[in-house]
């Protein structure tokens, strides 16, 4: 279980710039629990996957990672057992390395070894097969430079690269945002798989509601760094696109208030 208890975040404290963001977010995360995240623009969703990876100071509150609390990790450390991918490929690969030179990488994650000792010939046989499941012809493309990838292949790469070594969680910041439908319906099926296959724990932000709907065991919207609507089970498998839109329209009209929703 992952726990956010009682979050405070202000942005520019006392200056023209300030704002008030979470001011005691709660938020549970069980394990294996498949959470997507929607809110509007400026909401507090991106923050919170920075919060949880240790990437942003918050002003007070805990976070736990099952018994340990990382509120005051340095990211690093947080980051030997989070996997992050964001909405630019380019942030999620390193483009001047080969495609076996980043999974690779990816292998050292929390070891003390050297790159060398990785690039080992028995795992091109599992990379080439981990990279033919997303139909993008990369399992052909081990020694090409990633810099010479289309951003579907490269985010399909980031998603073998952050599972490699299954993390306690995998964060997703709008990761088939920038890619065209038929890649993205792609890129977001096999991350469904490899997420139900390995029983992973993953947050993942979209504003595809679709995809917020039919994908995950729960769903989230978050609005002015609140926890609005919170729905899994069978109450999420019979959500409807239209709900949700109506609950759009209700925050617009500024009258939110919990009891709405
Ligand atoms: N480093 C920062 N300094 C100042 N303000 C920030 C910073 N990071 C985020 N904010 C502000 O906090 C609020 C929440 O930002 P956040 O990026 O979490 O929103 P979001 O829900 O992910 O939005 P979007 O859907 O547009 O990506 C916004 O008003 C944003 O301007």
């Amino acid at each position: 279980m992952i726990l956010l208890k009682d979050i405070y975040k202000t942005f520019n404290k006392n200056t023209h710039f300030q704002k008030k963001l979470y001011e005691g977010l709660n938020l549970k995360i069980n394990k294996g629990e498949f959470i997507t995240v929607i809110g509007s623009n400026g909401a507090g969703k991106s923050t919170l996957l920075k919060v949880l990876s240790n990437d942003l100071d918050i002003d007070s509150g805990k976070i736990l990672f099952g018994e340990k609390e990382t509120t005051n990790q340095k990211s690093f450390e947080t980051a030997k057992n989070i996997s992050y991918i964001m909405q630019d490929p380019s942030a999620n690969t390193l483009g001047a390395m080969t495609v076996y030179e980043n999974l690779s990488m990816s292998e050292l994650k929390g070891k003390k070894t050297v790159l060398k000792k990785c690039l080992i010939d028995k795992n091109k046989d599992k990379y080439k097969m981990l990279l033919s499941k997303f139909n993008l012809g990369l399992e052909n493309k081990l020694d090409i430079d990633v810099s010479l990838l289309s951003g579907g292949q490269r985010q399909a790469l980031a998603i073998v690269m952050a599972t490699l070594k299954l993390p306690q969680i995998l964060l997703l910041d709008e990761h088939t945002a920038a890619l065209d439908p038929i890649t993205s319906k792609e890129v977001m099926k096999i991350t469904d798989n490899i997420i139900k296959e390995n029983n992973l724990t993953c947050l993942m932000i979209t504003h595809k509601i679709q995809d917020a709907i039919d994908y995950g065991n729960r769903l989230i919207m978050i609005h002015d760094g609140k926890v609005l609507f919170d729905i899994s089970g069978e109450k999420k498998e019979k959500l409807k696109l239209q709900d949700i839109i109506e609950k759009f329209q209700i925050m617009k009209t500024d009258i939110v208030g919990s009891e709405i929703f």
